[in-house]
């Protein structure tokens, strides 16, 4: 490429700058640069290279080309599956759709097809380098102008170079060095040592230059043509300290970037008059806390489990307590709490990793493995609220059997009425009654102010014999849950009203695949395994077939107090055997009036795996519907956001539009405005990313901040792109396997349920990451709510609506 900064009679005109003359070279030859380009591009640019040419595709990986087909053609399939859906299938079809659409859109921008003209690149490099030839003596000068764009393109001829942000081994010097900065690269055989003279980004909209930024300073073209200096870059990711209380009295915070690791602090002596009433209610019964994110629901739930312990510790000791959190980072977060508390011992799990122990206790042979390949639907029928009915129905079926196996064996022995009758005194889940029949005619207990030993020995003998035949059916748990979910009819009674004939035949199809496999051992490759979401519909069989859950000894399982967090991600099924098991047991019964529960959740932070469908989490049917009485009434809201600064739980309020809570949440702290940034590309986020996350590291470097997507596929694009810069102690989170050290923590959303960052910066918040939907509103409003201090925003397509929306009307975007 020809060198850009000399001087030429047919110099571009930069209109504005006159009396400025460092600021009118650099855009001269910014435009003289742009001129070149455009030029060697022509009306209609052809390819140059593709993606795959610059070695960035694995062999036999599938190229960008193959995977946009692919994409293309899934988006067709669900265009043509939601033009003959059920009107009640297509949010699912739809959010499928905006899913794969935001997935493809950053596809495209990635793919291999022609340079876009009208933004062809985002940054400009010139290097001055020496460059050795391995094997050969002697080096060569040479100087060069690189552009750094979202699609390689090469000109020999014109000397034009756009290299792909993502794999052009020369990138790597755009991200890891700055303007005078020297280098020493290898680029495939050569060893490149050189300066970089010209570090710049530019903003290219429309094939025109609107923005030059520099060390030298940010140039600006308004709509009429004239250019300015901008004010310096003001952009700064920084730490807490310096805000203003939002109320003279406002209580202070605890400042995690001091204190000595990141996890959530007891904070007895800090809490406010509500929290300390929901803490120290009486032990028997259920309290449920709402409360806007960060309002201090899990402290609440934690020092309520300390309060109880130290109010009656022999009945709430801590190994007889339970804590459900909804994923593993939590049980890390909350660690520190209770033990600081004076609590140790208290099991902190999730719902998945305590029902898998307790399942395989009380069923040792059953497959260890877990399916990673059961697809959404099937998720979402086995977690379904109609389940609860379809296993109760079970139930009913069991006990009418049972009633008529009774009444017709005793309608043939001497005093047969007895039995019958004492069968209709019994009571609990049916093998319960069965045993407690046994009991009776053994003289060993009274059913209904009879005892059994008064009967005719045959009468006795053929009870004795009853009762082993009635345990075949009192004790076919397995045997049931094959018959709710292979059971064709079945599934058409209880799920046929919320899934389309189609839905359900995949259902029953995967269902019977996975029962025969069971059955048969290896098949095709596949072993045995369960659905995670088998795991409480087996255990919810056991309790209505079989009574409480049992321990590893066999003896009934409970718990003195259970606190679930997070509820409104607890399937229906969930809470149903949780709330029996922390309702202790009177004669082999559950018994509700023993009842200790603490459930703690946000009707606007459901974000359930399956949920590709928006289900709203509504607290009185939920507490209705598991038999609580006093339904909503039960509800104690917490009003006060103490995670958040004001500025991020308004931006956060905006975001879940119709959805906000009720009351207004109160914030007692100001901090730095809610941002958003808009780039012409993901290459150029990453570049202003990576500056701000090193400067950040320099300036303070205990910082940890959460850099979040929606979905986990666009982080990696972000991941790799940091990497590639060298920013430091950047880590990508996959499954929650969070550090908890300083850095940078790349991840989606959903990852971050429940947990704190200083700072948070949401990537791509694009219109099709997230469009106007419920789901996509509540993701949003969930990794907002993750900042305590700072908020960014990056999108580099048309901002999300909720984005912009949210905004305070005066915020400048940039
Ligand atoms: N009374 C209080 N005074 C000061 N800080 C508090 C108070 N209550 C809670 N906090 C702090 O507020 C933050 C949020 O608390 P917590 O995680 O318990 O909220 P949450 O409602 O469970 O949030 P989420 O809905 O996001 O799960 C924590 O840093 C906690 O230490």
């Amino acid at each position: 490429m020809s060198d850009a900064s000399e001087a030429r009679s047919d110099e571009p005109q930069v209109l504005g700058l006159e009396d400025d003359a460092e600021a009118t070279r650099i855009v001269r030859e910014e435009l003289r640069l742009l001129e070149v380009v455009a030029k060697a591009l022509g009306p209609e640019a052809q390819p140059s290279a593709d993606a795959s040419a610059t070695g960035s595709t694995p062999p036999g990986a599938p190229n960008l080309a193959e995977l946009l087909a692919e994409d293309d053609r899934r988006l067709l399939e669900l265009r043509d599956a939601a033009a003959s859906a059920k009107p009640e299938d297509l949010p699912a079809l739809l959010e499928q759709m905006h899913h794969l659409g935001a997935l493809r859109a950053q596809r495209g921008k990635a793919s291999s097809g022609a340079v876009d003209r009208k933004t062809p690149y985002f940054a400009h490099l010139r290097l001055e380098e020496s460059v050795n030839v391995r094997g050969r003596a002697g080096s060569k000068e040479r100087r060069r102008d690189i552009l750094v764009g979202s699609r390689q393109y090469v000109d020999a001829g014109s000397g034009v170079r756009i290299v792909d942000w993502r794999n052009a081994p020369v990138s790597r010097i755009f991200y890891r060095y700055r303007e005078e900065d020297s280098y020493e690269e290898t680029l495939g055989d050569q060893l490149v040592e050189g300066t970089v003279t010209a570090r710049r980004t530019v903003a290219i909209v429309d094939g025109e230059l609107r923005k030059v930024t520099s060390p030298q300073g940010t140039f600006v073209r308004d709509a009429s043509g004239l250019w300015r200096r901008a004010e310096p870059q003001t952009a700064r990711l920084r730490l807490p300290g310096r805000e203003r209380s939002a109320t003279a009295a406002a209580p202070e915070r605890i400042n995690k970037s001091t204190s000595p690791d990141r996890l959530l602090p007891a904070i007895a002596a800090m809490l406010d008059k509500e929290q300390y009433d929901l803490i120290t209610r009486p032990g028997t019964g259920l309290v449920a806390i709402q409360g806007s994110a960060g309002s201090g629901k899990t402290t609440v739930g934690l020092h309520r489990v300390a309060f109880l312990h130290a109010s009656s510790p022999n009945r709430f000791r801590p190994e007889r307590m339970l804590v459900i959190v909804p994923n593993e980072a939590l049980i890390h977060y909350t660690s520190r709490v209770l033990p600081e508390l004076g609590v140790s011992g208290v099991p902190v799990m999730t719902f998945a990793r305590w029902s898998v122990r307790v399942l395989h206790d009380i069923f040792p042979k059953l497959p260890s493995a877990i399916s990673d390949e059961t697809p959404p639907l099937v998720s979402r029928v086995k977690n379904h609220p109609a389940m609860l009915l379809a296993v109760d129905e079970i139930a009913s079926e069991v006990t009418a059997r049972l009633d008529t196996k009774v009444e017709a064996a005793m309608a043939r022995w001497p005093d047969g009425k007895l039995v019958v009758q004492a069968w209709k005194a019994s009571k609990g889940a049916p093998d319960r009654r069965v045993t407690q029949l046994s009991q009776w005619v053994a003289g060993k207990r009274e059913l209904g102010k009879t005892s059994g030993s008064g009967l005719p020995e045959v009468t006795r003998s053929a009870v004795v014999a009853l009762g082993q035949e009635m345990r075949s059916d009192s004790r076919a748990v397995l045997a049931s849950w094959d018959d709710v979910t292979t059971n064709r009819a079945r599934l058409d009674k209880h799920f046929g009203s919320y899934f389309g004939k189609g839905q359900l035949d995949q259902v029953h199809e995967w269902c019977v695949r996975q029962a025969r496999i069971r059955v048969e051992g290896e098949r095709d490759g596949a072993t045995a395994s369960l659905d995670s979401e088998d795991y409480p519909l087996i255990l919810r069989l056991f309790q209505v077939l079989r009574g409480p859950l049992l321990d590893v000894q066999g003896n009934p399982l409970t718990v003195s107090h259970l606190f679930v967090d997070e509820v409104q991600d607890a399937s229906p099924v969930e809470l149903k055997i949780l709330l029996d098991l922390a309702s202790g047991t009177k004669d082999d019964a559950h018994d509700p009036s023993q009842l200790s529960v603490t459930l703690a959740g946000d009707v606007a932070q459901r974000m359930r795996e399956e949920d590709d469908v928006h289900v709203a989490f509504d607290w009185d049917a939920t507490l209705k519907e598991l038999g609580v009485p006093g339904g909503a009434g039960m509800i104690e809201p917490l009003k006060v956001s103490y995670r958040s600064t004001a500025e991020i739980t308004s931006f956060a309020q905006g975001v879940l539009g119709p959805l906000a809570h009720e009351a207004e949440p109160i914030a007692n702290r100001h901090g730095p405005p809610v941002e958003l940034f808009t780039f012409g590309s993901t290459g150029e986020a990453v570049a202003f990313l990576a500056d701000a996350l090193r400067e950040l590291a320099l300036d303070e470097p205990d910082a940890n901040v959460a850099l979040l997507t929606r979905f986990p596929q666009q982080a990696e694009v972000y991941y790799e792109g940091l990497m590639r810069a060298e920013v430091p102690n950047v880590r990508r989170v996959r499954r929650q396997d969070f550090t908890w050290e300083r850095g940078f923590d790349v991840t989606d959303v959903r990852q971050t349920k429940g947990l704190e960052f200083d700072e948070v910066i949401l990537l791509d918040t694009t219109a099709a990451s997230y469009p106007e939907t419920p789901q996509a509103r509540q993701a949003l409003y969930v990794g907002a709510t993750r900042a305590a201090y700072q908020l960014w925003c990056i999108t580099s397509e048309t901002p999300s609506k909720l984005v912009t929306s949210s905004l305070p009307p005066d915020q400048p975007t940039t």
